[in-house]
């Protein structure tokens, strides 16, 4: 008996999630939208897979423009995942579904985004309607401890209390010009061990160097000096704790490594696993060091220790003070913890990304190195300290690093909002709560309607409107109020080094890497197998 009534309970379950499923996949018709083929299972995973079977992962960065191609401005897309591991995801999947079958939200299949590269809706859902669309497109498995109620995530509410428009507030103070110029005093002793171990480098090898490997552990060494306080030395000492959790992080957060993270798209419940992973065993273990910092730092300030060049923790810490003073209420520790971390990381792996694609086009196009060198030289000469008032108003290096993050945006599917309020777009679709809408920045920046050929380098082209406004056809930093907070450090960071790394050394290609091969995977546009190589000479 016991056993019947077991089966008519798995049959019914099975039959309300294939309904469910059902319903969920005749949404995009509903909204009025096309799109590629839809798996029933599998939503449109499959067509992303045959594009990289096919054409391989090279192939990655073209599937959102030519989705755009196919489908125009505005289409439905279902994704998230990857093929390795689905047997056992599978397999798994039936197990667990029979046993956790309470879980509220099912997701059997991906999420479903509305994709656009149209103009008029980006200036929509970014901007003029930012009030239903304040929340990020959100991936379950980050939405647990330390990432929650990290700038990144959080949505309207946070789980403390503070919800995205509190906790920005708070962080923006760290990224106004007074604090940029102090911040930008700490850079010097990263830069000067970078131009260090690159001319250590250029001697030995014929010069050849891995200079995604020195950007990275640099940027690592930057942005845990201004944004954590913590003195590294990442470049010269790659075993440090940091570093090496922090790559077995970057290393592990992805789909195709991570069964929990696999289930988590099928079902979020699996995020509270995130943990136990490999990447969250090395999360746990640097934000266990960031906690303790913040606390360390409480108590100096209580005992009115304040530090001369203050870190983003400092900051956040003197925002609080001031929120208690005025009676509101301040940041949980959690919350600060939660940010640290989000700076940290979101700091870290773009802006050595965006640096090591400029120093491969600069090699690729010696025309433009020559122009950046010589404007440059004729403003710091051999010698001079890189200072933050001159070199953030350089043109050719503005136009050089704009272009660079056009053509190569590090980050590419970022940019995405989940509507909290029902609403109409495009004066036509309608978008439910829940919904995402996501525009891929690559997408926008290799249109042809957007950009006279667009997959070609030329800094040229903005140099004659000066600095580029931020706009929906130019968002390498995203858009609106819920834009990069960190931009313009990324930006301070970027001109510095290139500055420093130009005056030093002549790029030159390496024989056996003359094409930049990409490839996107989560959210962001990584040179392939992590490596770029490049031949440093130095100048005479
Ligand atoms: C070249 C380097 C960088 C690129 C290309 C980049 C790009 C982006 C993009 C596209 C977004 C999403 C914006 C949107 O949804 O409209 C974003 C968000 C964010 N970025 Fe950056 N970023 C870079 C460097 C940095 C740095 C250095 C920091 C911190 C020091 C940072 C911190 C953040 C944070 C906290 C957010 C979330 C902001 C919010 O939701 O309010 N980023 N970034």
């Amino acid at each position: 008996m016991i056993g019947v009534l077991v089966v008519i309970a798995l049959l019914t379950l099975i039959i309300q999630k294939v309904l469910a499923r059902r319903k969920y996949l005749q949404l995009r018709e509903e909204l009025g939208l096309t799109g590629p083929p839809t798996n029933f299972i599998f939503g449109n995973l499959l067509y992303m897979f045959r594009v990289i079977k096919e054409k391989g992962v090279e192939a990655s960065p073209t599937i959102y423009p030519e989705l755009v191609k196919k489908y125009g401005s505005t289409f439905g897309f279902e994704c998230f995942i990857s093929r390795q591991r689905l047997t056992s995801l599978i397999a798994l999947f039936c197990l667990v579904t029979c046993a956790i079958h309470c879980a509220s939200r099912f997701y059997f299949g991906a999420h479903f985004d509305i994709v656009t590269v149209d103009p008029h809706i980006i200036k929509e859902i970014f901007i003029s309607q930012f009030g239903n669309f304040v929340d990020r497109r959100d991936s379950s498995v980050n939405t647990v401890y330390p990432f929650l109620d990290g700038l990144i995530q959080v949505g309207h509410v946070g789980s403390y209390g503070a919800g995205w428009k509190e906790i920005r507030s708070v962080i923006s103070v760290i990224f106004t010009s007074a604090s940029m110029k102090k911040m930008h005093l700490m850079f010097h002793d990263q830069l000067d061990n970078l131009l260090d171990v690159l001319t250590e480098k250029s001697r030995k090898n014929n010069g050849i160097t891995d200079i995604y490997g020195e950007y990275q552990a640099m940027t690592m060494d930057m942005i845990a000096r201004c944004a954590l306080g913590q003195n590294l030395s990442c470049l010269k000492d790659r075993d440090n704790d940091y570093y090496t959790r922090a790559r077995t992080f970057f290393a592990n957060i992805q789909f195709q490594k991570s069964t929990v993270f696999q289930l988590t798209v099928f079902m979020p419940i699996f995020r509270y696993l995130r943990r136990f992973t490999t990447f969250g065993r090395a999360e746990r273990y640097l934000v266990g060091l960031l906690s303790e910092s913040v606390h360390e730092r409480e108590r100096e300030r209580a005992a009115g220790i304040i530090r001369p060049l203050p870190d983003a923790i400092d900051l956040i810490l003197a925002e609080n003070e001031k929120r208690k003073l005025s009676g509101m209420q301040p940041l949980h520790h959690e919350v600060i913890v939660c940010n640290a971390w989000a700076l940290f990381i979101a700091g870290y792996e773009t802006t050595s990304t965006a640096l090591a694609y400029a120093t491969f086009l600069l090699a690729k196009h010696p025309e433009v190195q020559a122009t950046l060198h010589e404007e440059v030289l004729s403003t710091f000469g051999d010698n001079d300290t890189i200072d933050y008032e001159r070199v953030m108003k350089l043109p050719y290096l503005h136009a050089v690093f704009a272009e660079t993050v056009r053509l190569y945006p590090p980050v590419t599917t970022l940019t995405g909002r989940q509507c909290i309020k029902e609403t109409v777009i495009g004066g036509r679709i309608r978008v439910p709560v829940g919904c995402n809408v996501m525009t891929p920045v690559h997408a926008v920046h290799w249109s042809e309607e957007n950009y006279d050929r667009p997959r070609e380098f030329c800094p040229e082209r903005f140099l004659d409107d000066g600095k580029p406004a931020w706009s929906a056809t130019y968002m390498p930093f995203g858009i609106g109020p819920r834009n990069c907070v960190g931009a313009r450090f990324a930006e301070m960071e970027f001109k510095t080094v290139m500055s420093a790394v130009i005056r030093k050394f002549i790029i030159e290609l390496h024989p056996a890497h003359t094409e930049l091969k990409t490839m996107t995977a989560n959210i962001l546009q990584n040179p392939i197998n992590n490596e770029l190589f490049v031949r440093l000479v130095e100048r005479k």
